[in-house]
């Protein structure tokens, strides 16, 4: 069942059964796109982790990590040893391989959320998955990887976005992600309503958004060069401690400022095909707004992360961030 689960869930399929048995545990399909993972065996310092792909349609590189990651849990190639709950977020986008149908699900995990429609709602499924989740394993240490894959080429083609919250990331998480060929880190430097923030901020859990690589179509990708990440997602599956790195290795960055459209009549003033982590020297002017006016990198120069001119009126169309140090 496991490694029909993805494509069931896209058809909208009916599963045979709604819960079984798998090597380690058991399994229960809450609703559509949402599975939990339970280990017959209890080990005490493993952690219950939330693992999250598809929250943009057309990212499918997580979708078949994690899909073939179930497969070896199935094949009995791996035994489970964690509470694990696997979100497949945006079923109708993935299924039109598109970002998002209405409006980008990433930005609405808010307790707030007022909005109804199709994102709007299965916010709010997932919420409260991840909500009764946690609360069923209070004692542990909790994580949650929302793994995705970017628009376009980067400096670094895997690096993740430590949500901003006032829960502190622990160092092994600098350790884990380093194994896993993650390249760079880039802190938020204020609340962002992210699937990973929402974790990190109403659950105080260890919690990122992981790139990588490039969005592409679905048997494109080169999970070869994922390997090292499927082993981190196996651990913890598995509840073992995963293999850890020097965090030194990845380079560090700050957000300094976001980018927002104001207006309709806004464009960003570099190259489309600008790969992430360009760094713009003071003076150079990135992007003008009818409504805000220009952008101009001043003081020390900035580096552009997530730039989308196509963005809604009123999201953010650039991330602007600065070198760091690595944390103690
Ligand atoms: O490549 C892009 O422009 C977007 C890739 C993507 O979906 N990134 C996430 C980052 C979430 C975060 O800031 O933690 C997003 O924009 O939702
Ligand atoms: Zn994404």
């Amino acid at each position: 069942m496991l490694s029909e689960w993805i494509e069931l869930s896209l058809e909208d399929a009916t599963p045979k059964s709604r819960s079984g048995k798998l090597p380690g545990g058991t399994y229960t399909l809450h609703a559509a796109g949402i599975l939990e993972l339970s280990p017959a065996v209890r080990r005490y310092d493993a952690h219950a982790s939330v693992l999250s792909v598809g929250i943009h349609g057309n990212e499918t590189a997580p979708i078949e990590l994690l899909g073939e990651c179930l497969a070896r849990l199935e094949a009995g190639l791996l035994t489970l040893g964690a509470p694990v709950l696997v979100i497949l977020g945006n079923l109708e986008a993935i299924r039109r391989a598109e970002r998002y149908v209405n409006t980008n699900l990433n930005r609405l995990f808010r307790r707030d959320l007022v909005e109804t429609g199709m994102e709007p709602d299965r916010a709010r499924l997932l919420m409260h998955a991840v909500d009764t989740f946690f609360a069923r394993y209070p004692e542990r240490e909790r994580l949650h990887y929302d793994l995705h894959t970017a628009i376009r080429d980067s400096r670094y083609p895997r690096f993740v976005v430590e949500p901003y919250a006032d829960a502190a990331t622990h160092h092994e998480q600098w350790r884990w992600l380093a194994a896993a060929g993650i390249q760079a880190v880039l802190h938020q430097h204020q609340h962002s309503w992210t699937f990973s923030h929402y974790s990190k901020h109403y659950h105080q859990t260890q919690a990122f958004t992981l790139e990588l690589g490039r969005a592409l179509p679905f048997g494109h990708n080169d999970l070869a060069e994922l390997a090292p990440m499927a082993r981190l997602l196996e651990a913890l599956l598995e509840g073992r401690e995963p293999a850890g790195a020097a965090p030194e290795q990845m380079v560090f960055f700050r957000v300094a400022h976001e980018l927002m459209r104001r207006s309709h009549d806004f464009r960003l003033c570099f190259a489309d095909d600008t790969p992430n982590f360009t760094e713009f020297e003071p003076g150079a002017r990135l992007a003008e707004d009818a409504e805000a006016g220009p952008f101009i990198v001043e003081g020390q120069p900035l580096s552009v992360v997530f730039p989308n001119a196509a963005v809604e009126l009123g999201a953010r169309a650039a991330l602007l961030a600065r070198p760091t140090a690595p944390p103690d």
